[in-house]
């Protein structure tokens, strides 16, 4: 009996820690090929909580725009921004994962007006990594050719914001892992 309620304790416990852990809304963010749909996908299911893909909340004027090799630019960008922010606000509490560029400070700041206590992956690799796997991909509207301009515009996290820096280097596998344990310590 007493074994029971002792293991039943440790059961609430157990599910208090992980509604804790995945009530928070993580954005992965990176240029362009740097992973964020395959490593938020596994980072996701890790975690237990839905997934949203960035690039559903682009306008087709935003698609047509990148895919004709034109960066976006910040009239562009934040109604985009704010499509994600308003996704972000709606799982707060109970979690979710969505990828996001968000290249920029303002951007970013932009997601946490919307849904405070937002934290972010950033996930980083060189140029040469990056631009491999970027050519590599098919069937995706974004050029290569937009690879330094995601570059020049991208901003890392700043000491105050709340977030993780994660290397892409290893596999996906291993990438969202080193996520998740780095969430974990946050
Ligand atoms: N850690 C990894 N190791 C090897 N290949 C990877 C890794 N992460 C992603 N890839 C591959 O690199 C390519 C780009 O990944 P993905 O589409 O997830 O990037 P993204 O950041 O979501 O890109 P975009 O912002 O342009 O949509 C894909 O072909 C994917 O399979
Ligand atoms: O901020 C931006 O320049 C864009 O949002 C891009 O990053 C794309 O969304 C994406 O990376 C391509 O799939």
């Amino acid at each position: 009996m007493g074994a029971t309620c002792a293991a039943g304790g440790r059961a609430q416990r157990v599910e208090r820690e992980r509604s804790v852990e995945t009530g928070r809304v993580v954005v992965v963010m990176g240029v362009s090929g740097t992973g964020k749909t395959t490593v938020g996908e596994l980072l996701a299911a890790d975690l237990g909580v839905p997934y949203a893909e960035a690039d559903a909340f682009h306008s087709p004027a935003n698609v047509a725009k990148m895919a004709s090799g034109t960066p976006l630019d910040d009239e562009d960008r934040w109604p985009w921004l704010d499509a994600i922010g308003a996704w972000a606000a709606e799982r707060g509490g109970r979690g979710g994962v969505v990828s996001c560029s968000a290249l920029k400070r303002v951007y970013r700041d932009r997601l946490r007006a919307a849904a405070p206590g937002l934290v972010f992956v950033h996930l980083h690799g060189t140029r040469e990594v990056i631009s491999a796997r970027q050519s590599a991909r098919e069937g995706h509207f974004m050029p290569s050719s937009l690879i330094d301009s995601q570059f020049a515009t991208l901003e890392a996290l700043e000491a105050d914001e709340v977030g993780v820096l994660v290397d892409v280097a290893p596999g996906p596998e291993s990438v969202a892992r080193e996520a998740a344990a780095a969430l974990r310590k946050l």
